[in-house]
């Protein structure tokens, strides 16, 4: 595990690709993320295919599905309306698993009292958000990404967008990880 930029935002409706930190930036620790479920690797983005490490998660995890996003106008179709959705807060069935080898953007998930949490990834950081968390992705002001997808078998993209609290992927979350330590589970 490496140590993952991330902070608590601000939330000044503003350009979201500005870093929303607040004023003092308040830091997220790497314990605090995988409390949330978020996993995450500092890898060698440059040997990215021919990698052992990188195999060996993928081998472990079963990630035999294998993509990459390059995120400019020139290479994705409905550019606009692409980011627009990935800024949309939502849930997945399955884990989102990104690899980051050039660039940079923001990943923002909630914690456990629905306050979000930016994270930083640049080249190198590969992160797995858990199955049912709410997140959402933004370029930064360097406006580009490139990103490896990966996934267990065929890949399923759908976004369940917010409110999904009868979803069972979101009700699996709520009870691996929605709990506050010290909170009962039900009170009497
Ligand atoms: C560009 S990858 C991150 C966006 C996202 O949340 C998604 O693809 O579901
Ligand atoms: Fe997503």
């Amino acid at each position: 595990m490496a140590i993952l930029q991330a902070w608590f935002m601000d939330d000044i409706p503003n350009d979201p690709q500005l870093p929303h930190q607040l004023n003092p930036n308040q830091s997220v620790s790497p314990a605090y993320l995988s409390d949330l479920g978020v996993l995450n690797w500092k890898l060698n983005p440059d040997k990215y295919e021919d990698d052992q490490e990188l195999d060996k998660i993928r081998a472990d995890r079963g990630y035999n599905y294998m993509d990459l996003l390059d995120l400019c106008p020139e290479k994705v179709e409905n550019y606009e309306q692409k980011l627009k959705n990935f800024y949309t807060e939502h849930i997945h069935a399955d884990e989102e698993i990104r690899y980051c080898l050039e660039g940079s953007g923001y990943f923002d998930i909630r914690d456990k009292d629905d306050r979000w949490i930016r994270i930083w990834i640049k080249a190198g950081d590969l992160i797995i958000l858990p199955a049912g968390i709410y997140h959402r992705f933004t370029l930064d002001t360097s406006n580009y990404i490139k990103l490896m997808r990966l996934f267990v078998g065929e890949p399923v993209w759908t976004a369940y967008n917010r409110p999904q609290e009868e979803h069972p992927a979101r009700r699996n979350y709520m009870i691996n990880f929605g709990q506050k330590i010290g909170t009962p589970l039900e009170a009497h």
